[in-house]
């Protein structure tokens, strides 16, 4: 188990490029398997999920190069379907969240997917009845073996359909377009997710000559075609790691530019730091977060608290809400964060709590934080991460605190943020890797 050595109380100061998007890159990673010619994606992040997930398709069949240090080429011609009722997928496949959208394009092409129950954060129930149910809409069999915890399914000839989603389900959404796209026919989708990352994907299957319309809303058509194409891709910055060095800086009085942040499709982040009182300024492309010893939590119009609550895209995304809470625990004022979609995530207030924070934790959804106005700083303690974001928004809490803290199990970390510890040392922080 890796930890951290985190010594806190520096102010950084610098540039940082975010890396490209991990849950971009997991759907785009899985959409390479719907052509047979080579697929070139640039700014593939250098993370455990999509390292795991190349590994992954490279066993099952996947021609893997890397043409540059973010670039890689793949082409899906000789497929091991085999291989996919071995206990080594499973496995493997099980320990990432990701993996489940293997599911949709080996459906659309080979008929047959396989997976065990996929891995990711435990931060609540994460049910998948959403992928099911589509692929079933699709004219797929569907079989869960309760005993080996194994999802079946197998359909040579999917049939385009009309289904209203249960929930607009990220992954779920991005399953059913790929396994839709060479289904026979239209589907229609409503309630669909609409997330950026949904966006580039299905902007990637148009380039690979499919025909889907509706991008960017919760009502996607999708013609399905016979074949689909080689491409090119290059993935998005990764909105959540921007949102997490805006949090960064803010807590602790950094001056910080974010370069190449493509801030229009940023949707709500920028805004919900900016109404914790943050400074940011957007120049050109670059988000610039000024120095600031103290920033004041706003209240709603009538004068009352200020709620910041997750919502399926254009919403906030729930992948922020540990790291807004973390930094409104130096702010002045007070707010409510509501996690509304996952139930287990806002736990880790406790480690906060130990450190000094004024947090009280309604229930397993909601937490109210009393913001320290920077009276006192945050006592170093040691701490283990829990999950990929409670674990960056405790690295926050170790930078900004007074002493040195040690994080545990920052392999979550790892999940999802690029050599962490280097680029932000580089912008002067000090955090040292040991196991
Ligand atoms: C690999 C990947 O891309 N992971 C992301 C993906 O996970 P993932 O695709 O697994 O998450 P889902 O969108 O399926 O659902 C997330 C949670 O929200 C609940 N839910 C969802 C939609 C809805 O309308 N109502 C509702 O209550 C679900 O029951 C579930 O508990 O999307 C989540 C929600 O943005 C993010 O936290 C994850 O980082
Ligand atoms: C919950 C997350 O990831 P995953 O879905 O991969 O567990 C996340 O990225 O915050």
């Amino acid at each position: 188990m890796g930890s951290f050595r985190v010594k806190g109380g520096a102010q950084l100061s610098g540039e940082i490029i975010p890396q490209g998007a991990k849950n971009e890159a997991l759907q785009i990673l899985c959409a390479v398997l719907l052509t047979s010619e080579e697929v070139l994606v640039h700014k593939i992040p250098a993370i455990r999920d999509v390292n795991k997930l190349i590994e992954l398709l490279s066993d099952i069949g996947v021609r893997v190069e890397k043409k540059g240090p973010e670039s890689y080429s793949f082409i899906a011609k000789n497929i091991k379907l085999g291989y996919l009722d071995t206990e080594e997928y499973l496995e493997k496949a099980s320990s990432l969240r990701g993996s489940v959208m293997l599911l949709g394009p080996l459906l659309a092409r080979f008929g047959k997917g396989r997976i065990a129950k996929p891995g990711g954060d435990k931060i609540g129930r994460r049910r998948m009845d959403t992928h099911f149910t589509g692929f079933q809409k699709l004219g797929a069999r569907f079989h869960y073996d309760g005993k080996k915890g194994i999802y079946k399914i197998d359909g040579s000839k999917l049939r385009g359909s009309y289904m209203l989603l249960d929930e607009a389900s990220v992954t779920g959404t991005a399953n059913i377009i790929m396994a839709a796209s060479m289904a026979q026919g239209k589907t229609t989708i409503y309630n669909a997710a609409c997330e950026p990352y949904i966006q580039q994907l299905c902007l990637m299957i148009n380039r690979m000559g499919g025909k889907i319309t509706g991008i960017g809303s919760n009502l996607l058509h999708i013609e399905g075609v016979e074949n689909l194409k080689g491409t090119s891709h290059t993935l998005l910055p990764d909105m959540i790691e921007i949102g997490s060095f805006i949090g960064l800086a803010a807590m602790t009085q950094s001056e910080i530019t974010i370069k190449d942040a493509r801030v229009y499709k940023l949707g709500l982040i920028p805004e919900t730091f900016q109404r914790l009182g943050i400074k940011l300024e957007i120049r050109g492309d670059d988000i610039y977060i000024p120095s600031q010893k103290l920033y004041e939590i706003e209240t709603f119009i009538d004068g009352s608290i200020l709620t910041v609550s997750d919502a399926i895209w254009p919403g906030f995304t729930p992948d922020l809400l540990s790291i807004v809470l973390v930094v409104a625990t130096q702010a002045k004022g007070t707010v409510l964060i509501h996690q509304k979609m996952f139930e287990s995530r806002l736990f880790f207030v406790d480690k906060l709590i130990d450190m000094g924070a004024q947090i009280i934790l309604c229930d397993p959804h909601r937490a109210t934080v009393i913001g320290l106005a920077r009276k006192y700083p945050l006592k170093a303690i040691r701490m283990t991460s829990p999950d990929i974001r409670a674990g960056v928004a405790l690295l926050i809490a170790a930078l900004s605190s007074d002493g040195t803290s040690v994080i545990d199990n920052v392999e979550q970390i790892d999940r999802g943020y690029q050599y962490i510890d280097q680029r932000l040392n580089a912008l002067g922080a000090d955090i040292v890797r040991f196991d």
